[in-house]
This record gives C-alpha cells, sequence and structure tokens, in this order.
C-alpha cells in the first residue's frame, strides 16, 4: 500500500492526457552469425543514437523464472504494511519515497544488490536502503537471484552486440562493453517496482518521476500494464505500448560518456493512471566501484574531443546520490 500524507498527493498528480505511443525499435538477440546478426548490431546502434532504448527479443531468458520472480514480488507487495515493513531491511523495501532528497511516488518497490548471493555492498548503495548482508535470503530473495542471473547474462549479451555494431569488439574475450557488466565487482541492482492502481476520483499521478539511469544499461519488464513513457530528442513524452513479454532496454548515463555523447541517456518515467497493478523489474548493469570511466579512445576518431572528463563509478554514483531525481547528472561532468 502507498499512503500519501496531507498535500503530498499535490505533489505527484499530473494532468491525465496519455502521450502518443512510441516506435520502439526490437533487437532480436538471437540472430545466427553473419548478415542477420550484423543486422541486428546495426538496429541496436540505430536505436541507442535515436532514442537510448529498445526491445529486445530472442534474449533466452525463461518465461517460466520471468513469471515466477515477477508473481513472487506481486504476493510480497499483496503482505499486510506491517509484515512488509519488518522484511524491508533484507529486501531494501521502501514506500513512496525514491532515493534520499524528497522525491515521492506512487510506488513501492525493493532494492537489491544485484550480484546474488554476494553480500550487497552499502558503500555502492549510498542512497537506498541496502539490504543487510547478515539476514538469511528466503524463497523471494531466491528467486530475484536467479533472475537477476539470468538478466544480467542477457545484458552482457546485448553489450556485445552492441560493441560489434559500434566496430570496437576486439579480440575474443575483449567484451570491451561486457566485460564492465560481468565483473564480480561490477556494481549491479534489481529493482521491483510496485504501482498499484490510481485512487478512484484521482487525476494520473507520477509513479516514477522523469529522470535518466546512471549506470551502463538497464533491462526492464513489467506486467503488461500501462505507465512507461519515454522522451523523444525534441523533448516530448511517448508512451511504450505495454508489453508482458517483452524486455526493453534504456541506456543509461555511463554509456553515454563511454561513446562521448553518440548514444542517448534516455529520460523516462511512469505515469499511473490504470486501474490495474503496475509490476516492473529493472535490472542495473553498473561497472565496478574504481572503474575509470570516460569516452573510450575507440570512438573518439582521430583529433576527436572527449566531451567528458573521467570519473570512477563511485565518483559519479556518489554525486548522483545528493541529486534529485529528474535532475541532469552528468553536467557536472562534460568539459566546458
Ligand atoms: C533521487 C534519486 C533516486 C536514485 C538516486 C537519486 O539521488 C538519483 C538517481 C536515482 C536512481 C534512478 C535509477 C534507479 O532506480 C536508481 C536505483 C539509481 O541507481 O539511480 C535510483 C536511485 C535510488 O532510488 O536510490
Ligand atoms: O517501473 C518502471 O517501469 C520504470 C522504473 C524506473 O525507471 C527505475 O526503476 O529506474
Ligand atoms: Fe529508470
Amino acid at each position: 500500500m502507498v499512503v500519501l500524507a496531507k498535500g503530498e498527493l499535490e505533489q505527484i498528480a499530473l494532468p491525465a492526457a496519455e502521450p502518443p505511443p512510441a516506435d520502439v525499435r526490437s533487437v532480436d538477440l538471437s540472430a545466427p552469425a553473419g548478415p542477420a546478426r550484423e543486422a541486428a548490431a546495426r538496429a541496436l546502434v540505430a536505436a541507442c543514437e535515436e532514442h537510448g532504448f529498445f526491445r529486445v527479443t530472442g534474449h533466452g531468458v525463461p518465461a517460466r523464472l520471468v513469471r515466477a520472480a515477477e508473481a513472487a514480488a506481486a504476493g510480497f507487495f499483496a503482505r499486510p504494511q506491517g509484515e512488509k515493513e519488518e522484511e524491508g531491511p533484507t529486501l531494501g523495501y521502501g514506500s513512496k519515497r525514491i532515493g534520499g532528497n524528497g522525491d515521492l511516488g506512487w510506488v513501492e518497490y525493493l532494492l537489491l544488490g544485484g550480484t546474488p548471493a554476494a553480500a550487497p555492498s552499502s558503500a555502492l548503495l549510498p542512497c537506498a536502503a541496502a539490504p543487510s548482508p547478515s539476514a538469511p535470503a528466503g524463497p523471494l530473495r531466491d528467486l530475484l537471484d536467479e533472475y537477476t542471473v539470468a538478466v544480467r547474462r542477457m545484458a552482457c549479451a546485448v553489450l556485445e552486440l552492441m560493441a560489434e555494431g559500434l566496430g570496437i569488439a576486439g579480440g575474443a574475450g575483449d567484451a570491451v562493453l561486457a566485460r564492465l557488466v560481468a565483473r564480480a565487482d561490477s556494481d549491479c541492482m534489481l529493482r521491483v517496482n510496485h504501482y498499484p492502481p490510481r485512487p478512484a476520483l484521482n487525476p494520473s499521478l507520477t509513479g516514477f518521476g522523469e529522470h535518466t539511469d546512471p549506470q551502463i544499461i538497464s533491462v526492464l519488464r513489467a506486467n503488461g500494464t500501462s505507465g512507461l513513457e519515454i522522451a523523444l530528442r525534441d523533448g516530448a513524452w511517448a508512451s511504450v505500448p505495454p508489453d508482458g513479454d517483452a524486455f526493453f532496454v534504456n541506456v543509461g548515463d555511463t554509456l553515454q560518456v563511454l561513446t562521448n555523447g553518440r548514444f542517448r541517456s534516455v529520460r523516462h518515467r511512469v505515469v499511473v493512471n490504470s486501474e490495474k497493478s503496475r509490476v516492473s523489474m529493472v535490472f542495473f548493469g553498473g561497472p565496478p566501484p574504481g572503474e575509470r570511466l570516460g569516452p573510450l579512445p575507440q570512438l573518439l576518431g582521430d583529433g576527436g574531443r572527449s566531451r567528458y572528463r573521467d570519473f570512477t563509478w563511485s565518483e559519479f554514483k556518489t554525486s548522483g546520490c545528493r541529486t534529485r531525481l529528474a535532475e541532469d547528472r552528468l553536467s557536472r561532468f562534460e568539459k566546458k
């Protein structure tokens, strides 16, 4: 349940009009080596340049795992508020407050370190309720861990195809982009969001306010309920048609930097105007804390100028956690 205090509803109320549907490109991860894979890699690069957002097909994540994880999460959110809060520390449970700087949404969520079975480091989750490392896992956590392993593998496959499309794939085992998310100390997370139906007689509400994701990529799915919107290049909002079987990928701020601004970190938000609950599961693929990040030299070209100064992931994350959700977290790393 999301309970709002007096005055909070006004902060998250939105005009009711739903924007037009976005033209979301699909990328087939299972395309066989040769012309089909080359076409998929080209489509992926074009989507990252245009919207910073695309749908993935042929992803290989078992449907039964997706359904089981989603049903278990929905079961958790249906429990009495007291029980959810009691279990909060083990699962990173939060309600309506997003981050620590005053952002509110019509949402409750779980936020978990995404390196399954590893003790989540609270140093890497400075703005979230970090799950307690000593707590027993439990069946829900086990399922979400299994889901995270599968989606993380898919995120790495997406990054490999991306590197091919960019012409920077290098030799076998090089994995210039995928290695950043695949390492044991990569700072990955899983967030499960539950948006209860809009209360009767209320206007549309902000479920999750507009923002870009700070990481490299985010892999998202939801239970076939509308609400996700992306900002197009001209700033206009477009709604993402609901699709309970698809995975969607967001380009994050860090990938925008690695590509020196060629790829676009997509601004997105969730609007709640439906009578149906929305449950989304979002995997955030981030690099190891000490990794130095900046535009990849292979993408600068001869005499190309880097648009960003280098930083470590922990530096970026620490500075990002001090920002409000809608802020531009990259501007302070742009070179003048
Ligand atoms: C307001 C905030 C919430 C957030 C940390 C921040 O200070 C700014 C970035 C936010 C965001 C957006 C994407 C993910 O949902 C998230 C976990 C992340 O890595 O950055 C959230 C952060 C959060 O909820 O703590
Ligand atoms: O719930 C969604 O569909 C999107 C949530 C989101 O953008 C996030 O958790 O960062
Ligand atoms: Fe997001």
